[in-house]
């Protein structure tokens, strides 16, 4: 089993991964088990296998691309860190759905109703930076590096600048030419779903319970909006109760943070809160060093209006009601106190809080909350295995020019 030769070291450490530059390094045990990921996946789809995935797949027709990426992905984190959570998600919901071809990213157009427009899409963020890549991309070598490759290197950077692990990623995803509306209605995992539908809806994408728990580690960082756990805090299945399952301290706290409006309101509310900490969405992560690996310049003037407005944004982002899920602030890492708040009965989402009521799912559950390293390794190969989802190749696909529409 590659997964148990793999050095815990290269996993574990952030300081190594977030100075890491887009150049090949010797990654051979990481690009073995990611082969190993590329090609489980295949073989239990039972699928046509998409090999055509390739390490640093734009080395000769743009070199640049994924430096490009990197640069502006840093840049970008350090006015807002909230652009990591927002393209994890991103990726989670494009992946998940048809798998990574960007389809989530499409606008609707006749005869062809959008991702984005799903529910279980309406409070998805990232778009923006999609397209802001995109267009920097574009100038240097045009129709060339696809929506999808963009959007998986995006997340894993976002994921590198808020202190997870690095991961490497084979390229050359093709973008699909449709969105997959009610495929996304239907098929994303609800916040209410039940360990056994959660676990289910993973299975049918190959993820075993343990990747499960793993990538559910993402909600380590980002905000989740009240509406999506009113009810446990005040109408759990429809009892007019709390859940009975939430602490009653963390009760407490969390219905001071989410006021009982009825969910069909969609009045905002002015507070923003971290839980329990003061750390807010946009703290900036000490993971960040600040450092430029490459000459690329992430400020150029061709979407100067483009960052601006991105830039103005931020106010507007904070203002929902929400609750932040870094609750241990940006400085403790990723990871470590999602696991532990379950233990505690503190998870916010019900979907998350199931994972304590399985026996399999336990034991990951407690395993993460001690080991560190164990949960790095395991939420970057989960990764890698996302990112490798029924992907498209040539000759299927195209090279979307402005990622909303199809080419
Ligand atoms: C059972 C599975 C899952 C459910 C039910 C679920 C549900 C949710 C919900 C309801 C939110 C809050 C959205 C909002 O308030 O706007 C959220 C946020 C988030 N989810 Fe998940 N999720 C699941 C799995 C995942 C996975 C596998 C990933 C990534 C690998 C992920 C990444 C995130 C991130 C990063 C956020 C924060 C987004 C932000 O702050 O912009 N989720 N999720
Ligand atoms: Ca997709």
């Amino acid at each position: 089993d590659t997964k148990r030769d793999l050095n815990d070291s290269e996993w574990s450490s952030s300081s190594s991964s977030s100075t890491s530059s887009s150049s090949p390094r010797d990654w051979s045990p990481l690009m073995q088990a990611s082969r190993a990921v590329f090609l489980s996946v295949d073989e239990e789809d039972g699928e046509e296998p998409h090999r055509n995935l390739e390490y640093d797949f734009y080395r000769d027709s743009c070199p640049e691309a994924e430096s490009i990426v990197q640069e502006m992905i840093r840049y970008l984190y350090k006015i807002r860190s909230d652009v990591a959570p927002a393209l994890l998600r991103l990726v989670f919901h494009d992946c998940f759905i048809e798998g990574c071809d960007a389809s989530v990213l499409l606008d609707a157009a006749e005869g062809n109703d959008s991702e984005k427009d799903s529910p279980p899409n309406e409070s998805l963020k990232g778009f923006d930076i999609i397209d802001i890549i995109k267009e920097e991309i574009e100038q240097v070598c045009p129709g060339v590096v696809s929506c999808a490759d963009i959007l998986v290197l995006a997340a894993r950077e976002g994921v590198v600048q808020a202190g997870g692990p690095f991961y490497p990623l084979f390229t050359g995803r093709r973008d699909s030419m449709v969105s997959f509306s009610d495929t996304a209605t239907n098929e994303l995992p609800p916040p209410q779903a039940d360990l056994s539908e959660t676990l289910a809806s993973f299975s049918s994408r190959g993820f075993d319970s343990r990747e499960t728990v793993s990538l559910l580690g993402a909600h380590s960082i980002g905000v989740i909006h009240c509406k999506f756990f009113q009810d446990r805090l005040y109408n759990f299945g429809r009892t007019n109760q709390p859940d009975p399952s939430l602490d009653p301290d963390f009760l407490n706290l969390m219905k001071a943070k989410c006021s009982n409006i009825s969910s069909t309101s969609s009045a905002p509310s002015p507070s923003f809160v971290g839980v329990p900490s003061s750390s807010t969405s946009v703290a900036p992560s000490p993971h960040f060093d600040g450092s430029s690996s490459s000459n690329f310049d992430c400020s150029p003037s061709s979407s100067a209006a483009d960052l601006h407005s991105f830039e103005d944004s931020l106010s507007s982002s904070i203002e929902e009601q929400g609750v932040d899920m870094a609750y241990d602030g940006p400085e403790v890492g990723f990871g470590t106190v999602y696991y532990r708040s379950l233990l505690q009965g503190k998870g916010i989402l019900y979907a998350d809080q199931q994972l304590m009521t399985g026996e399999e799912t336990g034991i990951w559950v407690r395993a993460y909350a001690s080991d560190v390293s164990m949960f790095r390794r395991d939420f970057a190969l989960a990764m890698m295995k996302l990112s490798n989802l029924r992907t498209l190749t040539a000759p299927m696909g195209q090279i979307r020019l402005n990622c909303s529409k199809v080419a």
